[in-house]
C-alpha cells in the first residue's frame, strides 16, 4: 500500500474502476462469482472442523514436538453461526466454549475455535470456510483473483472453489489439463473476510499457540497484495484483522500472561530497512545466523512492545508510512519492496495465585491483594524447575514486492532488477525444497541467494506454519504473469514444513525478566511499606525523610505499573480496542491507603491525556475536508496529495515559527537582563543626583550664613567706628575687667589689628590680641587642633570666601540682640576648622 506521497505520471496508469462496475461487465464466470454473496460461498464449502490439541512442555529445553497431522476436524455443534454470537466485548457467551478453560492444554491450539469471527467483523458471512485440506506439514496456499479492470473479458475460470483455469475467451493460454490449477481455496469476491478466515486466522491462532507462522502475498505487480495485506479503512486486509485476533486470543485465553513485541522491516535493493526507525544512520538491519537449524537473528531492529490494539496500530501506521512506494506503468502506488511486519508474542502460563499473591503483594496488615483467586493452577508439567517454561514464537506478514517487467523509468527499472532477482531466488528455494521433500533428497538449497530468503530460512527449511496467498490480476493482457504466479504457487505446495512449537524455561525472555523485576520491585515496596507502619520506626522521621520515602515509594509504584502493564491477561487486555471504553475496573479493598491514592493519582491522569486526545481528535476530524463517497479514485488521490503538501508547508511554517519564538525569547532574555542593569544605572544615577540636590542646597545655605555674616560684620564695623568716633572705648574700657586704654579711633585699629592678628594666626595657633591696642579684648580659642569634617564653605573657594565670615561675636553688653544673633552663628564651622570665639 502506497502511504507516502507517490509520484504520479500521466500515462499509462488508468484509475480502477469501481469494483461493481467491474463485477457487473466482467467475464461471465467471474461475474457469477463475483455476485455471489459470501454465504453463497459458505454454503459452496461445507465446513468440517476437528479440535486440534497442541501438546506443551515442562522441558527446559527446547521439545521437539513430533510433526502433527492434517488439521482434522468435523464442525462443532458448540460453534455459533451467527457472527452476532461470536463477537468479542459485552460478555459474549459464546467464548467460553471456544477456549475451554478447563484444561490449560485444551486452550491453546482450539481449531474449533478457529473459524469463529473474533473480531466482530461483519463484513464476511462466509466465517465456516473448512480446513480440511489444510494440513499443517503443508504450506496453505490460496489464489485471491483481483476485480477485472474495465470492461475486459477476465482471462481466469474458477469452476469451483479450489480450481482455478484460463477461460474459454483466453487467447494467451488455453484451458488444459496442465493448466488446470487446484489449491487451498480461491477467492474472487472483493470481502477480505472470508479469505483471513481460510488462509490467515489458522495461522494466528498457531502462532497464539507457540508456532512461528508466515502469511505472505505472492504475485505480479498491481494484482492486489498490499489490498491484501493491508487493505483499506472500509476493507481491512489480513495484518489489521490478525491484530485484533491476536487481542481477542488473550482475552479468551485466562490462563495465560503474554508480552508481545513487534518490528517492520522492508527490503528494499537488497538492503534492509527499519521502518521504525528510519532516520537512524550507521549500520542499519543485519541478519545473523542462519545456518543449519538456527534461527535468524535480525541484529539492530527495533522491536517495540505493544500493550493494546490501539498502540500496535500505531505503530502499523509509522511503518507502513514509511515503506518504500511510487508509481509505476502498472500501479499507481506500487510498492517497492519486500515488507516484513514481524510480531514476537512470549507466554507462559499464570502462576499460582495464592502463591503470586504472597510473594508479590504483602500489604501492611499482613493481608494478600485478592484479585487472582478463581485462576487455574498450572499442571506440574509445566513447573519446570528454576521457574516456568515460556513459549516464544514469531508471526511474520509479508507483502513482497510485485514481479513486473521493465518499465519507462530507469530507477523503477533498477527496483524492478532487485525485485525480479530476489523473487527469482524465492522461486528457487521453493523449487528445490519441493524436489527435496518428493524425492526425499537434500540438495542445497540457495537461502543465501537474497536478503529475504536467508531472512526467511528458519521459516521455509519447515519450522513455520506458513501460509501464501498468491495474487492474481484477471486482465488478458497479465495472463502471462499469472500463469508463472500460479506455477509458483503450485510448487511451494509442495515444500514440506514441520513446525516446531519452542517452550524453555527461557530466564532471558522478556517477559520473565519483567515479571521477575516486578516481583522484586513489589517486594522491595513491601518492605518500605512495613517500614512506614506506626511503631514500626524507631525514631521520627525529619519532613524532609519522609518526603524522600513517599517520593521512592511512589517511583516503585509507578514502575510496577509501567511493567505490569506490559504483560497482558485475559483481563488487563481489555477488549483489545483502546478506543471503545474498558470495562470497569475492580477495586481491590485490601491495598494501603497509599496505593489507593497513586492509583486514583494515576487514573485522573490518563482520564486527563484522554480527554486531550478526544479533542485533538475532535480538532482534526473537524478539520478534514468534505469529500463525496462517489468521488474518482484520482480525485481523491490528488486531494490527498494537496493535503500533505499543505500539511508539509503548515508544519514548515510551525517549524520556523518555533525558531523564531526560540530567537525571540533569548532576545526577550537579554533584554531583561540589561533592562535589570538598566534599571540599576538609573537608581544609582538618580541617588547621585539626590546626593548633588543636597549640596546645592546646603551651598545655598551656607551662602546665605555668608551673606548675613557679611552684613554683621559692616553693622559692627559701622558700630565700632561710631564707638570710637564718640570716644566711648573708654568709658567701655573703664566697666571692662581689663584695663583699656582709650584713644581716638583705637576701636577701628583694634579692629584692623584683630584683622591682622587673624590673618597672621594661621599659624600660629593661639593669638590674643593686646589689650592695649584696642578697647575689645578679643580672644581665639585656637586650642582645637583637631580637624572637623570640612564644611561646603570649605569647598568653596579661597576667594568666595570671607574671612569676616568665620568670626563670632558674643555681646558682652547688652549691645546686643543682634551680636547675640550672630553668637548663634559662632557654631558654623569655619574653614580652618577651628572654633574662632569673638569677646566683646
Ligand atoms: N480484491 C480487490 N478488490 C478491489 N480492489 C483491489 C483488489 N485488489 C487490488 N485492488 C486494487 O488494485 C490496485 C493495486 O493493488 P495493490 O497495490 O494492492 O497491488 P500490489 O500487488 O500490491 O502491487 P505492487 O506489487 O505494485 O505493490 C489498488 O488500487 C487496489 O485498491
Amino acid at each position: 500500500m502506497a502511504t507516502t506521497s507517490a509520484v504520479k505520471r500521466s500515462a499509462p496508469f488508468t484509475p480502477r474502476t469501481t469494483r461493481s462496475t467491474a463485477a457487473a461487465t466482467a467475464d461471465r464466470d467471474l461475474s457469477s462469482r463475483l455476485a455471489r454473496t459470501p454465504s453463497a460461498t459458505t454454503a459452496l464449502l461445507p465446513s468440517t472442523h476437528k479440535k486440534y490439541k497442541a501438546p506443551l512442555s515442562a522441558e527446559a529445553r527446547t521439545r521437539k514436538v513430533p510433526t502433527l497431522p492434517s488439521v482434522p476436524g468435523s464442525p462443532s455443534k458448540s460453534r455459533p453461526t451467527s457472527r452476532a454470537g461470536s463477537r468479542m466485548g459485552g460478555g459474549s457467551p459464546a467464548l467460553t466454549p471456544m477456549f475451554p478453560q478447563q484444561d490449560v492444554e485444551d486452550s491453546l491450539v482450539d481449531f474449533q475455535s478457529v473459524g469463529v469471527d473474533l473480531t466482530g467483523d461483519d463484513s464476511g458471512g462466509d466465517i465456516g470456510i473448512p480446513f480440511d485440506g489444510v494440513a499443517v506439514d503443508k504450506v496453505m496456499v490460496s489464489v485471491r483473483v483481483r476485480p477485472p479492470n474495465g470492461f475486459t473479458p477476465a482471462a481466469w475460470t474458477t469452476p469451483d472453489a479450489n480450481t482455478i483455469h484460463p477461460s474459454s475467451n483466453n487467447s494467451v493460454s488455453a484451458p488444459t489439463p496442465a493448466n488446470r490449477f487446484t489449491f487451498d481455496t480461491i477467492h474472487i469476491v472483493d470481502n477480505t473476510a472470508p479469505l483471513y478466515v481460510a488462509a490467515a486466522r489458522p495461522h494466528v491462532h498457531a502462532f497464539m499457540s507457540g508456532y512461528n507462522a508466515v502469511v505472505f502475498a505472492y504475485g505480479q505487480t498491481a494484482s492486489g497484495k498490499t489490498y491484501t495485506l493491508s487493505g483499506t479503512p472500509e476493507e481491512p486486509g489480513i495484518i489489521p484483522r490478525a491484530l485484533r485476533d491476536i487481542f481477542a486470543f488473550i482475552r479468551a485465553t485466562p490462563s495465560r500472561e503474554y508480552l508481545l513485541r513487534c518490528s517492520y522491516l522492508e527490503i528494499y535493493n537488497e538492503t534492509i530497512y527499519d521502518l521504525l526507525a528510519p532516520g537512524v544512520q550507521g549500520k542499519g538491519v543485519e541478519i545473523q545466523g542462519g545456518g543449519a537449524g538456527n534461527e535468524v537473528i535480525l541484529s539492530g531492529l527495533r522491536e517495540e512492545v505493544v500493550t493494546s490494539l490501539a498502540s500496535v496500530r500505531e505503530v502499523l501506521r509509522r511503518g507502513e508510512g514509511n515503506r518504500r512506494t511510487a508509481s509505476t506503468d502498472w500501479n499507481e502506488r506500487s510498492s517497492r519492496s519486500h515488507s516484513v511486519f514481524r510480531i514476537v508474542c512470549e507466554s507462559r502460563e499464570r502462576g499460582d495465585p495464592s502463591e503470586e499473591d504472597r510473594s508479590s503483594t504483602p500489604t501492611m496488615n499482613g493481608r494478600h491483594t485478592p484479585g487472582l483467586s478463581g485462576r487455574q493452577t498450572p499442571g506440574p508439567r509445566l513447573q519446570a524447575k528454576g521457574g516456568r517454561s515460556v513459549q516464544t514464537s514469531v508471526l511474520s506478514l509479508i507483502d513482497l514486492a510485485g514481479s513486473e517487467k521493465a518499465t519507462s523509468d530507469k530507477e523503477r527499472t533498477r527496483e524492478g532488477r532487485y525485485i525480479n532477482t530476489s523473487l527469482l531466488t524465492l522461486g528457487t528455494v521453493i523449487s528445490t525444497l519441493a524436489e527435496n521433500a518428493a524425492k526425499g533428497k537434500s540438495d542445497h538449497v540457495p537461502y543465501r541467494n537474497s536478503k529475504l530468503t536467508r531472512m526467511l530460512q528458519p521459516s521455509l527449511a519447515g519450522n513455520a506454519r506458513i501460509s501464501v496467498v498468491c495474487t492474481i490480476n484477471p486482465d488478458m493482457g497479465a495472463v502471462s504473469e499469472s500463469m508463472s504466479t500460479l506455477q509458483f504457487a503450485r510448487r511451494i505446495k509442495g515444500v514440506q514444513l514441520n513446525a516446531q512449537k519452542k517452550e524453555i524455561v527461557d530466564t532471558d525472555a522478556l517477559i520473565e525478566r519483567y515479571r521477575k523485576e516486578i516481583e522484586d520491585l513489589k517486594q522491595r515496596l513491601a518492605e518500605r511499606e512495613q517500614e512506614a507502619a506506626p511503631n514500626a520506626r524507631t525514631r521520627r522521621l525529619s519532613a524532609r525523610e519522609q518526603i524522600d520515602e513517599s517520593q521512592a515509594m511512589t517511583d516503585l509504584n509507578s514502575r510496577i505499573k509501567q511493567l505490569t502493564k506490559l504483560i497482558l491477561t485475559s483481563q488487563t487486555v481489555g477488549n483489545g480496542d483502546d478506543s471503545r471504553p474498558g470495562s470497569p475496573v475492580k477495586i481491590d479493598f485490601d491495598m494501603s491507603p497509599y496505593q489507593l491514592q497513586q492509583e486514583l493519582l494515576a487514573s485522573r491522569l490518563q482520564i486527563e491525556s484522554q480527554s486531550n486526545q478526544i479533542l485533538s481528535l475532535e480538532a482534526s476530524l473537524l478539520a478534514r475536508p468534505e469529500l463525496p463517497a462517489s468521488t474518482p479514485e484520482d480525485e481523491k488521490d490528488k486531494l490527498i496529495a494537496e493535503q500533505a503538501r499543505q500539511i508539509r508547508e503548515l508544519e514548515s511554517v510551525v517549524k520556523h515559527h518555533e525558531e523564531h519564538e526560540a530567537q525571540a525569547q533569548s532576545g526577550a532574555d537579554a533584554e531583561q537582563e540589561w533592562q535589570s542593569k538598566l534599571d540599576a544605572e538609573r537608581k544609582v544615577v538618580a541617588e547621585k543626583e539626590a546626593w548633588a540636590a543636597e549640596l546645592v542646597r546646603q551651598l545655598e545655605k551656607e551662602k546665605r550664613t555668608r551673606v548675613q555674616l557679611e552684613d554683621e560684620r559692616r553693622a559692627l564695623a559701622t558700630f565700632v567706628s561710631k564707638f570710637d568716633s564718640l570716644g566711648l572705648g573708654a568709658l567701655s574700657a573703664a566697666s571692662s575687667p581689663v584695663k583699656v586704654m582709650p584713644s581716638p579711633g583705637g576701636a577701628a585699629a583694634a579692629f584692623a589689628s584683630r584683622k591682622g592678628a587673624r590673618l597672621g594666626m594661621q599659624n600660629t595657633g593661639d593669638v590674643t590680641v593686646s589689650r592695649e591696642s584696642s578697647p575689645i579684648r578679643m580672644s581665639l580659642d585656637l586650642s582645637m587642633t583637631g580637624r572637623l569634617p570640612p564644611s561646603l564653605l570649605e569647598q568653596t573657594p579661597e576667594e568666595d570666601w570671607n574671612i569676616l565670615g568665620d568670626v563670632s561675636f558674643e555681646a558682652e553688653s547688652g549691645l546686643g540682640g543682634r551680636a547675640g544673633k550672630g553668637a548663634s552663628k559662632a557654631s558654623t564651622p569655619t574653614r580652618l576648622g577651628k572654633e574662632n570665639r569673638a569677646v566683646y
